[in-house]
């Protein structure tokens, strides 16, 4: 089978071009929405990341403050900022850059973001009300797979969809929404017995384990929709969790890395920042 390959820069330009116009309704009013992004250390890979969502924001109207903190910040340090952007008016978005220097405790630092602002959708609150189906902010990469699926035309309702890894913020949140589309979901992990043979009965398979071309053809189902989460860098070139080459002559839709998820993230993350905004009105 011949595979479409999911051109997710493409998408991605599609959508940011309609929340351009949203931006444009919302500055007629005088409202102007705004991000903060909080990087803490100078991990090369984080910073091209927050560089990114800085030029996004500004290409399409939303303003943005980029706080670069060094590695030997205190988390008390790193709390009190966020205070400050917690009630800075100006700001309807945070976002901490992950991941975070080993000192420094995650999960305390997402959770003292407002929940309100949490546009990474990352905080307990916001975890807790996607888990029980409520309205949330939606993390941004398992949000931007879901949508890259159904930009496919193809409806997830009734497939079975593996999902494979389990995190906090890709392989469990992406299970959900998938469920809330009607999928059957199964989720395999580093334990899963019979890798091979569960990911075989995908209709759908979502890959987000971190593990360079781990998923290969001899795995996938023919016709299935293939969505890679993987960014490995491998000998100074990025990879995906699936062996790309390979599969792409099984899947019947396929996203490459880069240039399939990566650029959703982002864009997901605009748009939770307009809603962050719309809600504070
Ligand atoms: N606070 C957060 N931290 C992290 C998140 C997140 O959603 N919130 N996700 C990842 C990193 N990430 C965004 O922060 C991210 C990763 C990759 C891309 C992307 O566009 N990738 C490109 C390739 C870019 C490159 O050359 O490196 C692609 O795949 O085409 C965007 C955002 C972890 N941390």
């Amino acid at each position: 089978m011949m595979s479409n390959i999911i051109d997710g820069k493409q998408v991605s330009l599609e959508i940011r071009d309609s929340l351009t116009e949203e931006v444009k309704k919302l500055q007629k009013q005088d409202i102007q929405p705004g991000l903060a992004v909080v990087i803490v250390g100078s991990d090369p890979a984080s910073q091209t990341y927050v560089r990114a969502k800085a030029k996004a924001c500004n290409n399409i109207g939303i303003y943005s403050e980029v706080y670069e903190l060094p590695e030997e910040i205190t988390e008390q340090q790193l709390l009190e900022k966020i205070d400050e952007l917690n009630s800075d008016m100006r700001i309807h978005g945070i976002l901490v850059q992950l991941p975070l220097p080993k000192d420094i405790n995650e999960q305390a630092v997402i959770e003292r973001i407002s929940a309100d602002k949490d546009v990474d959708g990352f905080h307990i609150l916001n975890a807790g009300k996607l888990l029980v189906g409520q309205d949330s902010y939606l993390p941004c990469t398992p949000a931007g797979c879901i949508e890259l699926i159904k930009r496919t035309g193809e409806t997830l309702e009734g497939k079975h969809v593996v999902v494979i890894g389990r995190s906090n913020i890709v392989g469990k949140p992406v299970a959900l929404l998938s469920l809330y589309e009607n999928a059957t979901v199964t989720i395999c992990h580093s334990r899963t017995q019979n890798l091979a043979e569960i990911v075989k009965q995908g209709d759908i398979v979502i890959a987000a384990v971190g593990r360079p071309k781990m998923i290969t053809a001899d795995m996938v189902k023919d016709g299935a929709i293939v969505i890679d989460v993987g960014i490995n860098r491998v000998d100074g070139k990025l990879v995906g969790d699936v062996d790309f080459e390979q599969v792409k002559d099984k899947a019947s839709f396929i996203t490459p890395v880069p240039g399939g998820v990566g650029p959703m993230t982002i864009t997901m993350l605009l748009q939770n920042t307009i809603v962050a905004c719309k809600k504070s009105v």
